[in-house]
């Protein structure tokens, strides 16, 4: 059975002290809340990793998971102001975002590069986030499935069929994100079933069957159960609703 994830992605926000707070209140409002069938990640700034895993650590609790926002193409040396994989999983990182399209757009990571840091990830055996979506431009111009397509094979399909059990895809179209417009279920689950659907003719359809598939894009506890209702939805990807406990914690109900 594919896992059920939500996953809050913190960006650039909260100072450690507030992310500390934040961390704690998830972590016991999950225990007491929800039936933990659903994965949780919190993934914070770098600089919270290491005080963050300890408060997930010391609970114990094996269905919240740590998440770093990305990692570095390169495995390590002269290379200022960059984070390895190694570094990330020797502070208990579980998952790291690869792709995300602040990324691409701020700094200007390609296909290839991302290809590069994927392959570190899935190497020092964590699992992957990878972000693909269109901009609104692609959308408006109707071409947005051939544009995602590229996205994948382009990063990803030249990965061996057995790391596949380490992937997971967000889909976030861009013109959602951040910007209170979230994809109708029907867009998201159009999207969705595309990706799948690729998977299974790169590899085979018992392996994509498997892989978690993430939308992410102004997704709120209002709108969140319409959007993992759909077949191919398996959760989300949570940008500013991930940074208020409530609202994180009913999409983690919303997802069950
Ligand atoms: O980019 C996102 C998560 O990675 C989504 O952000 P928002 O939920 O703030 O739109």
């Amino acid at each position: 059975m594919r896992k059920k994830i939500v996953a809050g992605n913190w960006k650039m926000n909260t100072t450690l002290a507030e992310g500390q707070a934040l961390a704690s209140e998830i972590i016991h409002m999950v225990e007491d809340e929800t039936d933990r069938s659903v994965q949780v990640v919190l993934i914070p700034p770098f600089t919270h990793l290491y005080p963050i895993n300890k408060l997930i650590g010391s609970l114990r609790k094996k269905h919240i998971y740590l998440g770093a926002q990305d990692c570095s193409a390169h495995e390590k040396g002269a290379y200022t102001g960059e984070v390895s994989a190694a570094m990330l999983q020797s502070v208990g990182v579980d998952y790291v975002i690869v792709g995300h399209s602040e990324r691409r757009e701020y700094h200007a990571e390609n296909h290839a590069l991302l290809a590069q840091k994927a392959r570190r990830v899935l190497e020092h055996g964590m699992q992957l986030i990878f972000c693909c979506g269109e901009p609104l431009s692609v959308r408006e111009a109707g071409n947005y499935l051939e544009y995602v397509e590229a996205q994948l094979r382009e990063s990803l399909f030249e990965l061996e069929a057995d790391l596949w059990e380490h992937i997971v895809i967000a889909y976030e179209p861009v013109w959602a994100i951040g910007t209170g417009k979230t994809a109708t279920p029907e867009q998201a689950q159009e999207v969705h079933a595309y990706i799948r659907s690729l998977i299974a003719e790169r590899y085979d359809k018992a392996l994509a069957h498997e892989v978690s598939i993430l939308y992410g894009g102004s997704c709120k506890p209002e709108n969140a159960a319409e959007l993992f209702a759909q077949a191919d939805i398996d959760g989300g990807l949570i940008g500013g609703a991930s940074l208020k406990s409530r609202s994180f914690v009913d999409i983690i109900k919303a997802c069950q």
